[in-house]
């Protein structure tokens, strides 16, 4: 560990086919464009870009009514080794998404490098449907299925899903900012008893004790480091309207960076994904650009930028 001198590796995972809106795959490029490795350099962090993954072609089969299975199961694949690459070598990962199925390779890759971890996942949804609950097929609804130890025997075998292996337990799981919930899925989180902040409990504590909540609940068995999973539709549509399924009601744009910046502060912040975010899908260029800024300033709060103002851990004031 290098002292306090946070790092970040990047990974541009330019994935769409968990879902069916074409744009999300322009994410990570958008995202790069608009400043983030040298917004995240000022700040006094190391940046590494691992750059953009290869996805193979793959012989689609359909099974059943998932779509995309055989190129889902191939991309996180690769981005579950990719991952373990950058832990391995040291870095806070950050993966720019594409779609959630990305949480898959995603979480299943930071796992292999640390062990045990523990997840918040901000979010308006749950994406804890299985391949047998999902009504759209979409693997952007399902990621956390195949990652919960609890859920296995409930998820078929699947081509190009045999490496991934469960590798998180319900109890170390948090989700912030849930607002629109399967039934299949909501049964789920009570019949596990999963941590839930949805938005209304926001709303009735207020984001700092959520935040505090949070902390104190996945710290009780022991400080594991934490992989945040950020769906960028957890936030209000009024400030990030470019992503595939929105939702009203969602979290502040203060709400949606202060989790980041409590959970920067915390030092056990080990990976984190920003996905979802869909450049095709803003009606007005600046709504792109909402979306877009937005992200990276999530990002930016988790490797300690505070609203407050920073300076260079070696800044001198010049003399005269
Ligand atoms: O399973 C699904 O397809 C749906 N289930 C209910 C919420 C909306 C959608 C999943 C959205 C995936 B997300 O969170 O990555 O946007
Ligand atoms: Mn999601
Ligand atoms: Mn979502
Ligand atoms: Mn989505």
């Amino acid at each position: 560990f290098k002292g306090n001198l946070l790092s970040a590796g990047i990974i541009g995972a330019a994935f769409w086919r968990g879902q069916s809106r074409l744009g999300v795959h322009e994410g990570p490029d958008r995202i790069r464009s608009s400043g983030l490795l040298e917004r995240l350099k000022q700040q006094g962090c190391a940046v590494k870009d691992y750059g953009n993954l290869v996805f193979d072609d793959v012989d689609e089969s359909s099974v059943g009514l998932l779509k995309s299975v055989a190129a889902v199961g191939g991309a996180n694949r690769r981005l579950s080794e990719a991952m373990k690459a950058v832990k391995m070598d040291g870095h806070t990962a950050v993966m720019l998404g594409g779609d959630h199925s990305l949480a898959i390779g995603s979480i299943h890759g930071h796992s292999a490098a640390v062990g045990e971890l523990s997840v918040v996942w901000v979010d308006a949804h749950a994406d804890i449907n299985t391949p047998l609950t999902t009504y759209t097929g979409n693997f952007h609804g399902q990621p956390m299925s195949f990652l919960l130890h609890e859920l296995h025997s409930k998820v078929p075998v699947l081509p190009n899903f045999s490496w991934v292996k469960p590798c998180l337990s319900a109890k170390d799981l948090v989700y912030i900012g849930l607002r629109d919930v399967d039934p299949a899925e909501h049964y789920i989180l009570k019949m596990l008893g999963v941590k839930v902040f949805s938005i209304s409990e926001v709303d009735r504590l207020g984001v700092a004790r959520v935040m505090e909540e949070t902390c104190d609940y996945l710290t009780t068995r022991g400080k594991k480091p934490v992989h945040l999973s950020y769906d960028i539709d957890a936030i209000d549509p009024s400030v990030t309207p470019a992503t595939g399924t929105p939702v009203v009601g969602g979290l502040t744009y203060r709400e949606g960076v202060y989790i980041t910046e409590h959970l920067s502060q915390t030092g056990l912040l080990s990976a984190v994904d920003l996905v979802e975010v869909n450049p095709q899908l803003g009606k007005t260029e600046a709504d792109v650009q909402s979306t877009v800024n937005t992200a990276v300033d999530l990002l930016l709060g988790c490797f300690r930028r505070l609203r407050e103002g920073n300076h260079p851990t070696d800044y001198t004031l010049p003399e005269p």
